[in-house]
């Protein structure tokens, strides 16, 4: 079984050209959809990765406090369902197919499904707009070990990594500044603008562009809404409490600034996700509202891009520049288009580098 995209080493030249696809697959997260859910989902999550219990235990009253259902599901469907109408109006008319990393439909499940359907080759839009082992090996390592328990599965492409594509650029913009109208004219100038994403461990953030794409795509919608200036922090912090992870955590963040600065008014943007799954829902608008709440402190949540026109079109773009010779593949800012095919180092965890995952052949 192979996989381009995987690594640079097992995709021969001939495969930077352009393909025709009998389908694309849309692969994400997962999340619980019910109570029972809860315990089988994060221990999926987290097999293996050394989350202390108490943690866990945390998280999982997140999902309890929402009954127990992760909305991500329910966002990816309506993402595919965009998705499909774009395609059935402006081409190509390929068939979507949807899997997970941690829930049902698994990823394993659907590439049988595919497989069974005759699927051949297709190409694979992961719902992560950043680099980083979370947002892009894991998915690729995952891709490879579902492909290897699945007999005949098709080939599969990644799109490249779309965190300065104006189709995930301009909908931010857009929804940025529906925040800061929310401020009355004579303070808006004077609003924080601050940018959230997930943190991970220093060492998984060091061995990707991580900070580097999230501070370009901050630039940019800051830019966009006529800032020179913004801050950037970071949420969703797990792990033992030795390792270092990436700060400051927004809630630190927020109480900062409020004592120090005296900043009353704030917009803060989810930049790190697409949609507003429990992440966003949980530690962004229950746990930083509350502390803003606590310390006299208007905080606006901008809404992340979900299935704005703009994005759902610009993965149509994506798919035909991989069917396309010599594509005009559009970026904003400084740092051009990433890569379509990952180099062999792309995105390592950090502290112990799954090196089998190179040999997927
Ligand atoms: C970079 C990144 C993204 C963005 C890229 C992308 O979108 O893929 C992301 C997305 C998400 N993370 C999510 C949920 C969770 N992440 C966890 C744990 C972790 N995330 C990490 C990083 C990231 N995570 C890391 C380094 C860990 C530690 C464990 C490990 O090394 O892997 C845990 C375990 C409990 C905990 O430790 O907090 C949960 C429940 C959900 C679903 C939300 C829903 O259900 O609506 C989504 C979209
Ligand atoms: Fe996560």
């Amino acid at each position: 079984m192979t996989i381009y995209g995987a690594t640079s080493a097992d995709a021969p030249k001939f495969d930077q050209a352009a393909h025709d696809y009998d389908a694309v697959l849309i692969m994400s997260f997962g999340g619980p959809d019910g109570p029972d859910d809860v315990v089988p989902f994060l221990e999926n999550v987290t097999r293996g990765r050394g989350i202390p219990r108490e943690r866990l235990a945390e998280v999982g009253e997140h999902y309890y406090q929402f009954g127990g259902v992760s909305p991500i599901n329910e966002q990816n469907l309506a993402l595919i369902a965009a998705l499909e109408a774009e395609l059935k109006e402006h081409g190509p008319d390929l068939p979507i197919y949807y899997g997970n990393r941690n829930w049902h439909p698994y990823i394993e499940d659907t590439l049988r499904q595919m497989r069974d359907d005759g699927v051949k080759r297709a190409i694979t839009f992961v719902t992560s707009a950043i680099s980083s082992y979370s947002g892009c090996r894991q998915y690729r390592e995952d891709l490879i070990e579902a492909s290897e328990a699945v007999e005949g599965a098709p080939v599969l492409d990644k799109l490249r990594t779309f965190y300065n594509h104006p189709g995930f650029i301009e909908p931010v913009i857009e929804h940025t500044q529906e925040a800061l109208e929310q401020f009355a004219p004579d303070v808006r100038d004077s609003v924080r603008l601050v940018f959230t994403a997930h943190s991970v461990p220093l060492g998984m953030a060091k061995n990707s562009d991580y900070e580097a794409q999230l501070h370009e795509a901050s630039r940019l919608v800051a830019q966009g809404v006529g800032r020179d200036s913004y801050s950037l922090v970071y949420q969703s912090r797990s792990g033992p409490p030795q390792m270092p992870w990436l700060e400051p955590d927004i809630c630190d963040y927020l109480r900062e600034i409020k004592a120090s600065e005296g900043i009353e008014n704030v917009v803060m943007v989810p930049i790190g996700f697409i949609s507003d799954h429990m992440e966003v829902l949980f530690d962004l608008d229950t746990e930083a509202m509350a502390v803003a709440e606590e310390i006299g402190m208007k905080l606006v949540r901008v809404a992340t891009v979900g299935t704005h026109p703009k994005f759902i079109s610009m993965i149509r773009e994506l798919i035909l520049e991989r069917m396309t010779e010599n594509p005009v593949r559009r970026a904003l800012g400084n740092c051009g288009p990433n890569h379509d095919i990952c180099p062999l180092d792309c995105c390592l965890k950090g502290s112990r580098p799954k090196v089998h995952a190179e040999a997927n052949s």
